[in-house]
């Protein structure tokens, strides 16, 4: 780039902030004095009203002045607001105002114009030229789709085509160009070499000055109600994820908002990685959960639930156990599609027989018998659902409630309580009949008026009997008292057995066959059946069961949606099953959903394919209404590791490096483990003298990582932290990580602790390895104290460095 060019950048860079600072500089005492005075009105808000309710017509006056002063103050505030998301924008575009430009010829213009993209718009005074657009306006895809030469964009007019003359790319710091590049072929690759080399953080950067071309296909994809990204580690999908979410929230602005965007994350940690990309973008952030926090929250009140941790580690700890394959049988059926067909056969069967009702018991009296409700339950039409009986039932059973409450009122016990009423008790039934009083005496008044007319008393209005009165209405209230837990509990359908009729299921195989009219069972299906109404009856559930559990209560209770939410994504989808990709289909109706994850990362037993004819996630909509984007460029690691990691899966097709090179990884064979860990340290140690500061020894498991924890603290390691499923904070620094709790997040330099044939050696272990030595982005390190796993022994071995070569 000539100097020339350079010069006229950085006076066109000059001219744009001056504007910008002119602009903050004209909003700031708008956004101060919006401010104080929207809280000058909120503490002068009762001076300006006089509240007077002596007659109606004052206190219609009243009420209209308050209103009137509520409605100022909101449109105060919403002009606040406004300017200061303004303002906000400003302040965040003056260090660098933009990222990149392309000059575009529009077919039939005679003169190109200059489309600077940065992080917000900004607009001149004439309120007509940008001088910065928008990344996510329809012509910065320019930018993102196309090398110079012909190139179209869509709007929604339709397509506009034309030249594109130059494609440039800026670093700016600070109001100072410290970096441009002409891009010619694929965008950015030197931006992106720089942006690529870095090292790890705490918390995931936004991409936006260097999208690639099919990120930007998953960003912009507004057709499908489906969209499926399966992509190879480090590919950029919770990256394109998180950037599509700014690209929505945009694109709807006057209709979504950020809480009705629901991002399903892999673990805790995993969400405070991500937080901080919205907002460096300036939008909000979505709503963040994990499956599991959903199941808690609606089970976890009955029964207590194992997580997908403790599944995980039973999985690949437990192999010894007696009951260990008929588990992992038990665990795969229970994800499937064939499973749920079950349970809504199920529910049918439920429908002509066999429902199970938990009688409504009182002060240790059966109130109402479980076989009175059964009976009802049965009398109702057989051509409503389950779920429209279930209703009427609960109806019929709160009117039982009352007719029963009032008879309850009689019962020499209720006498008792009277007398042990406290003072506030008596003083509201006081308060109570004063009220009638009041009445009566009007009423009286009028009977005796009546009376002296007619020359005789009324038989029927006897005098007012306060000490009856008050008694009825103590007794009155005790009943009501003690009733009202057994109608909240009805409200609850706690008048169902659903325990029950889950570990009925699991009784025996001609009954299953029976009530389900399947016919696919599981080999050890009686194992299976042992295991799941052991594990109910200790008032537990296995993971596997939490959400065929809450589908199975849901068939008979009525579906529980969320109409509210209009976007689901989910990422590391490859660990969700296709039961429970049928079960937020079902939860969120009116949503459409992004799912992004890697088959090749499918460390679950319940695991779905993304792709490919026999993927559940392409019938979940119908083909029709589902697009799938492949990404197969991974950015995260240099070309060494990827070349390593990609010849650990059998499939090798799927990952291609970014032409980012370093060292090959290091494999470290050490007699002993204690010689292993010191061994570790000084490899730590040389790796943070390097300037790495975000490193992660990663286990195959929890318990692995608590004694490799453990040992490295006693070779005197201080500062090593251990990852648990309870750390919700991602923090740089050395760590001890199972692999499971690292999806989804990268470090600077990843070491193996144990890449021995026990660790990771059935073939259901590869992806495992696989997972843990594609967080690392720049170092790669394998221990063992003896044999290399089979998966690192079958590569090739100019793939790696030999430690003691
Ligand atoms: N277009 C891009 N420009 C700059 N950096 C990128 C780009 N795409 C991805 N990256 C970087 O690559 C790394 C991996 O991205 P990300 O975590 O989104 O990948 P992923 O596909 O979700 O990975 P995994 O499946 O392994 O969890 C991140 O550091 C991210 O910032």
């Amino acid at each position: 780039m000539d100097a020339k060019e350079w010069q006229t950048e950085q006076e066109r860079l000059n001219m744009v902030r001056e504007k910008l600072t002119a602009r903050i500089d004209k909003l700031e005492p708008l956004v101060t004095g919006l401010s104080d005075q929207a809280a000058e009105i909120r503490r002068r808000f009762w001076e300006e009203v006089t509240v007077n309710t002596s007659s109606d017509e004052e206190f219609e006056e009243t009420f209209y002045t308050i209103k009137q002063q509520a409605a100022v103050l909101s449109e105060r505030e919403r002009r606040h607001r406004l300017l200061t998301q303004q303002w906000r924008s400003l302040n965040r575009l003056l260090p660098s105002p933009y990222f990149g430009r392309v000059d575009f010829l529009e077919d039939g213009q005679s003169s190109s114009e200059q489309i600077y993209i940065g992080v917000s718009s900004f607009v001149d005074e004439d309120g007509l030229s940008f001088l910065v657009y928008d990344w996510r306006t329809p012509i910065a895809s320019l930018y993102y789709d196309h090398s110079p030469g012909s190139a179209s964009y869509d709007t929604p007019g339709g397509r506009i085509t034309g030249e594109m003359e130059l494609k440039r790319q800026y670093q700016i710091q600070n109001g100072h160009i410290r970096n441009l590049f002409d891009a010619n072929v694929t965008i950015g690759d030197e931006l992106l070499q720089q942006m690529l080399s870095k090292g790890a953080d705490s918390q995931m950067k936004s991409i936006v000055a260097t999208i690639q071309k099919e990120q930007n296909a998953i960003i912009r994809n507004d057709r499908s109600r489906m969209l499926i990204v399966q992509g190879a580690a480090g590919s950029g999908k919770t990256s394109a994820a998180l950037q599509r979410v700014a690209y929505l929230l945009y694109k709807n602005r006057d209709t979504l908002k950020a809480d009705q965007i629901v991002l399903f994350s892999p673990n805790p940690i995993f969400n405070s990685y991500v937080s901080s990309v919205l907002p460096e973008l300036g939008e909000e952030n979505m709503q963040q959960t994990t499956l599991q926090e959903y199941l808690e929250y609606w089970l976890g009140s009955i029964l207590r639930l194992e997580d997908p941790f403790d599944q995980i580690e039973y999985v690949l700890t437990a192999q010894s156990a007696p009951d260990y394959e008929a588990r992992l049988q038990g665990v795969k059926y229970k994800a499937s599609e064939a499973f749920l067909k079950a349970l809504q056969n199920y529910a049918k069967w439920l429908g002509r027989e066999g429902m199970l009702f938990t009688g409504i018991r009182y002060r240790d009296r059966e109130l109402i018998p479980a076989q009175q409700i059964s009976s009802k339950f049965y009398s109702y039409d057989t051509s409503l659902s389950l779920a429209n009986r279930v209703e009427l039932l609960q109806k019929w059973l709160l009117k039982e409630l009352s007719i029963l409450e009032r008879k309850e009122r009689e019962a020499p016990w209720v006498k008792e309580e009277i007398h042990y009423l406290d003072n506030d008790q008596y003083a509201e039934v006081y308060g109570t009949l004063h009220k009638d009083r009041e009445v009566f005496d009007i009423a009286e008044r009028y009977a005796l008026v009546h009376e002296k007319i007619r020359n005789k008393r009324r038989e029927d209005e006897g005098d007012f009997d306060y000490a009856e009165r008050e008694e009825d209405l103590l007794s009155q209230k005790i009943v009501k008292a003690s009733f009202k837990p057994l109608r909240r509990s009805v409200k609850k359908f706690s008048f169902i057995h659903v325990q029950g009729l889950y570990a009925e299921l699991f009784s025996d195989e001609a009954a299953y066959r029976e009530k389900t009219a399947e016919d696919d069972i599981p080999a050890l299906w009686a194992e299976i059946c042992r295991q799941t109404r052991e594990k109910l009856s200790r008032q537990e559930l296995f993971y596997e069961d939490a959400t065929p559990y809450l589908y199975l209560k849901e068939l008979i209770e009525g579906v529980r949606t969320n109409t509210e939410i209009r976007h689901v994504f989910v990422d590391e989808g490859q660990d969700y099953s296709p039961f429970q990709y049928e079960y937020l289909k079902k939860l969120f109706p009116r949503a459409r959903m992004t799912v992004l994850g890697d088959f090749g990362q499918a460390i679950f037993m319940q695991s779905t394919k993304l792709q490919g004819q026999d993927s559940p996630l392409l019938r979940l909509y119908g083909e029709s209404e589902t697009s799938l984007i492949r990404l197969v460029r991974s950015y995260r690691s240099t070309r060494e590791i990827v070349e390593f990691t990609k010849e650990l899966l059998t499939d090798e097709s799927e990952i291609m490096p970014f032409e980012r090179s370093g060292p090959k990884p290091l494999l470290t064979r050490i007699e002993g483990g204690e010689n292993r860990d010191l061994q570790l340290l000084k490899d730590i140690e040389r790796l943070k003298a390097d300037g790495f500061d975000s490193i992660a020894v990663i286990t195959k498991t929890a318990a692995e990582s608590r004694t490799a924890f453990e040992s490295l603290r006693e070779q005197g390691s201080g500062t090593v932290h251990l990852i648990t499923k309870e750390t919700i904070n991602f923090q740089k620094g050395v760590m001890v990580v199972p692999v499971y709790l690292a999806k989804g997040i990268e470090f600077d330099a990843v070491l193996i602790y144990d890449a021995s044939p026990q660790a990771y050696g059935r073939e259901n272990e590869r992806k495992l390895l696989y997972t843990a030595c594609t967080r690392a982005m720049h170092r790669l390190h394998l221990y063992s104290t003896g044999e290399w796993t089979p998966f690192v022994q079958a590569l090739p071995v100019h793939l790696y460095e030999n430690a003691t070569d």
